[in-house]
């Protein structure tokens, strides 16, 4: 007879990326590249390739609750990111799922515009993200454009202002912040985290390629894959190793010639560099 597997599960609440480089699919090849089952909830189908988005479909609020209450009512699930959520019905479904306490520790990327431009939220569903769900989840990791767009304020443009922006999303809300440096400049790509326990900068080098669609999916569900391996771990101690992964399958992402996008603009990481042989 073979050994039981107590094996984690992730859960992500998100939008499809039919290109398969970010979103729902970014998450769940994260997810099982650190050994991790994953469930998914998708709020929004995207029509989606590594030029740009083509078309967006909405899932209606009432089914996002029913896949919601379909998951947490059958499945234990030890850790939750949330990704694009496209409207305000969508953020008031999955605000009064999170509210409902089920899904561990719970991740919120606040996903507002793709790599390449795109619109992923309505203008009008941000005031629903900063006030009915920044509040009671237990990380938020923002881009420098988000980060300034939760605080109404105007985007930082060097590490100092991103610090700054990230302490005073802490103070404001009581969520642990980390604030992604990939819009500055410089030789190294610098993520600013914040939480109960002070600060942190997580520095690593700038990689010079231009397949970085995914980069924020990837980095927030792989923070929600450690949460789920490591229970009662502080996120300080979680986000050096979710950016590792983040790290290498950038640097693996160069040779991975997947659609035009590598060669003009955003092309996928490789999720699964751990899995290829080398050469
Ligand atoms: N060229 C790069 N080299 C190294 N790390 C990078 C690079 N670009 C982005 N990152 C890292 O990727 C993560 C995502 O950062 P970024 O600020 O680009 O977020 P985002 O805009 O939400 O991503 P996305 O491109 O998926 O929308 C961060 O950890 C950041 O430091
Ligand atoms: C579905 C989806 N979610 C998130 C992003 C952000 O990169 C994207 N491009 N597509």
């Amino acid at each position: 007879m073979s050994a039981r597997v107590d094996v984690p599960v992730a859960l992500t609440i998100a939008g499809s990326d039919s290109g398969g480089g970010a979103g729902v699919q970014a998450d769940l090849k994260t997810f099982a590249a650190h050994g991790v089952f994953g469930a998914s909830v998708l709020t929004a189908l995207t029509a989606q390739n590594t030029r740009g988005v083509h078309g967006v479909h909405v899932v209606p609020a009432a089914f996002v609750t029913e896949q919601l209450d379909a998951v947490l009512s059958d499945i234990a699930v030890h850790a939750t990111k949330i990704g694009m959520l496209a409207d305000a019905r969508v953020v008031a479904a999955v605000a009064d799922a999170v509210a409902g306490g089920a899904g561990g520790p719970v991740v919120l990327d606040p996903v507002m515009v793709a790599t390449s431009g795109d619109r992923l939220l309505d203008p009008a569903a941000v005031a629903a993200v900063r006030e009915d769900l920044l509040p009671i989840v237990d990380l938020v990791t923002p881009n420098v454009p988000e980060a300034a767009v939760l605080l109404d304020a105007a985007p930082a443009t060097d590490l100092d202002g991103v610090r700054a922006q990230a302490r005073e999303l802490f103070s404001r809300t009581g969520t642990a912040v980390l604030v992604k440096g990939g819009h500055l400049t410089g030789p190294e790509s610098v993520d600013v985290l914040v939480g109960p326990s002070g600060e942190t900068l997580l520095r690593r080098p700038r990689v010079g390629t231009t397949a970085t669609h995914g980069t924020g999916c990837t980095l927030s569900a792989a923070l929600a894959a450690q949460a789920a391996l490591r229970p009662g771990a502080g996120w300080e101690e979680l986000a050096g190793p979710a950016r590792d992964y983040l790290q290498s399958a950038l640097l693996a992402g160069r040779d991975l010639h997947v659609g035009s996008g590598h060669d003009g603009s955003h092309g996928p990481l490789d999720h699964a560099f751990a899995l290829r042989e080398p050469g």
